[in-house]
């Protein structure tokens, strides 16, 4: 097997390269890189994985390049310089590191939080030019202040705990955030308004999404107690800069420290300048500890997805443990593979689909099995479908899925068995695998057989009467078409019978057609896997 190959484009602690050579894979380290598009994507197509901090942009552009990529690690939080649909359209996983750097974060807004009610940076700038300009610096106590925390997820949570270790109130909006939860950390989960109402102290916890876009706008601002403070580590985009400005004017908002910016790279911003406003280069997770943290498991969770298939905080796919990876991966061959039969025999389109699992298979990642079913499914009928973004592909084409698991009901300890629904018909395929490891296909609409799948099939489903099978296979023989492997079944004698037929190199369609035209014969398909 050749080594796979990843780019690191960001500034990541080299304990990643350490890491990837280690695990041996082969590593480019090029930390400015992220910055310069037009080279990502002119050199993307070389590499299995691609690590990245908030720098790099991983466009649909760079991803139509990346003909190799299968996984894009995020070295930190926040994904939203990852385009994810378009990197789920592709098969590429991307997985970023949920908690590494959460309390280095928290800290920074707990750092900026008591910057700003003491005024330091301006203090300091003042002291050091030799003003001593001791009474123009007037703070304010943070004890018994209320701090306004909106999005109380991983990083909000942390900062609360702090907060209330510095004897402040908490109070949270978070739409999820449940009232044990909110209980158990210490805060009072509120309304937005009556935050708004109520805080000396705002500081901002959500990702970016179209619902947290501007949630502190002009209108939130008036809201607001005369005073306030604002904080912003998480996203740009979450306060609107120019009603902060004007509400800085006029003294609404006593000061804001900002860590992140519509516009990042931030050189210039309406912003800046303003009295008592603080601002960072988007420092939240720039500590020593976080950067190593982050680092080292995003190199840690690509290797192992990249050499063995584990999948860990993945944001486009379950996740799957480095232990049931290998046990995973026949089923992940046999679902796509059933999946891929009934695709290849359907025709109109698909209203439902099941997928059963029994047995064995049943206690597995069945999510990961029912994706590989669907990308097998649908495959035929699309073209680009790859196991990552075959369920969102369904569900956009209205297709239920469903998913059954039970106790073995047969005598297989594992059995799946696909159902497609179409409007006319219902259709069942059903497999199992082997100690062999191989995938086998037991059951065809009721029939029993027991096959593997062969790169190339036929299948005919017929009546079963004496005759059939020796025109089939003299057929095959005058046409020069090898059998390699024969499988007959039937539901009773005299009833539906199949065929499933395994030759060596494809079946041409005149071929086809002359099965298709034997007097017993009902359906003649080609197949490939
Ligand atoms: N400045 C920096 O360098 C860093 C910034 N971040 C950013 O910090 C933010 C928070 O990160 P985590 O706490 O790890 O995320 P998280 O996912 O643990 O928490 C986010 C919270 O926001 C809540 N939320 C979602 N929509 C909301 C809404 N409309 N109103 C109120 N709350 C809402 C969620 O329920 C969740 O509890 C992310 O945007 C992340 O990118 C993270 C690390 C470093
Ligand atoms: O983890 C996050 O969400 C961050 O914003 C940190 O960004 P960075 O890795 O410092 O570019």
């Amino acid at each position: 097997m050749t080594k796979p190959k990843v780019l690191i484009s960001d500034a990541l602690s080299p304990a990643a390269v350490q890491i990837f050579k280690d695990r041996g894979i082969e590593v480019d380290f090029q930390p400015a890189l992220g910055k310069d598009k037009d080279k990502l994507a002119e050199i993307i197509g070389d590499y299995d994985g691609l690590a990245i901090r908030s720098a790099t942009k991983v466009t649909a552009k760079i991803l139509a390049n990346a003909r190799k990529l299968k996984v894009v690690g995020r070295a930190g939080i926040g994904v939203d310089n990852v385009e994810i649909p378009a990197a789920t359209a592709k098969g590429v996983i991307v997985m970023n590191t949920p908690f590494g750097n959460s309390i280095t974060t928290a800290e920074h807004a707990i750092t900026l939080m008591l910057a700003l009610a003491r005024e330091i940076p301006a203090a300091d700038a003042s002291t050091q030019a030799g003003k001593w300009e001791k009474n123009r610096f007037m703070g304010v106590e943070i004890t018994g202040k209320t701090l306004g925390v909106i999005g109380c997820g991983n990083i909000g949570s942390i900062v609360a705990d702090r907060a209330l270790g510095l004897k402040m109130k908490v109070v949270a909006f978070d739409p999820f955030l449940s009232p044990e939860r909110a209980r158990d950390i210490g805060v009072e989960k509120v309304e937005l308004d009556d935050l708004f109402k109520r805080a000396d102290f705002i500081t901002l916890h959500t990702p970016l999404t179209d619902k947290t876009r501007n949630i502190i706008d002009a209108d939130a601002i008036a809201g607001m107690k005369k005073g306030v403070r604002i904080i912003n580590c998480a996203r740009g985009g979450l306060v609107d800069e120019q009603a902060l400005a004007d509400a800085l004017n006029t003294k609404q908002v006593a000061g804001a420290a900002f860590d992140v910016f519509v516009e990042e790279p931030a050189t210039g911003n309406v912003l800046f300048g303003h009295p008592n406003v603080i601002c960072t280069p988007h420092l939240g997770a720039s500590t020593t500890e976080a950067q190593e943290n982050v680092a080292l498991q995003v190199a840690e969770q690509m290797s192992d997805y990249l050499l063995t298939g584990a999948i860990t905080n993945a944001l486009n796919f379950p996740s799957i443990t480095a232990e049931e990876a290998p046990k995973l991966k026949p089923f992940v061959e046999l679902a796509e593979k059933l999946g891929s039969f009934a695709g290849q025999l359907t025709e109109t389109g698909i209203s439902k689909v099941t997928i059963t699992y029994e047995g064995q298979v049943a206690e597995m990642k069945i999510k990961a099995l029912t994706s590989a079913a669907l990308s097998g499914l649908l495959r035929p009928m699309l073209g680009d479908v790859n196991v990552v973004s075959a369920p969102v592909v369904a569900k956009e084409r209205g297709m239920v899925v469903d998913e059954v698991v039970r106790a073995a009901q047969s005598d297989y300890e594992s059995l799946i068995t696909v159902t497609v629904f179409t409007e006319r018909q219902e259709r069942s395929v059903s497999g199992t695998v082997y100690a062999d490891g191989h995938p086998r296909l037991v059951d065809i609409k009721g029939i029993r057989v027991d096959a593997e799948f062969g790169k190339s099939m036929i299948y005919v489903t017929n009546e079963d009467r004496p005759g059939f099978i020796g025109k089939f296979a003299s057929l095959l023989g005058d046409a020069g078409v090898n059998i390699a492997t024969f499988n007959l079944g039937r539901h009773s004698q005299g009833g539906d019978a199949i065929a499933l037929v395994e030759v060596d190199g494809s079946v041409p369609e005149n071929v086809l057609a002359k099965v298709q035209a034997l007097p017993q014969v009902r359906q003649a398909k080609a197949l490939t896997f």
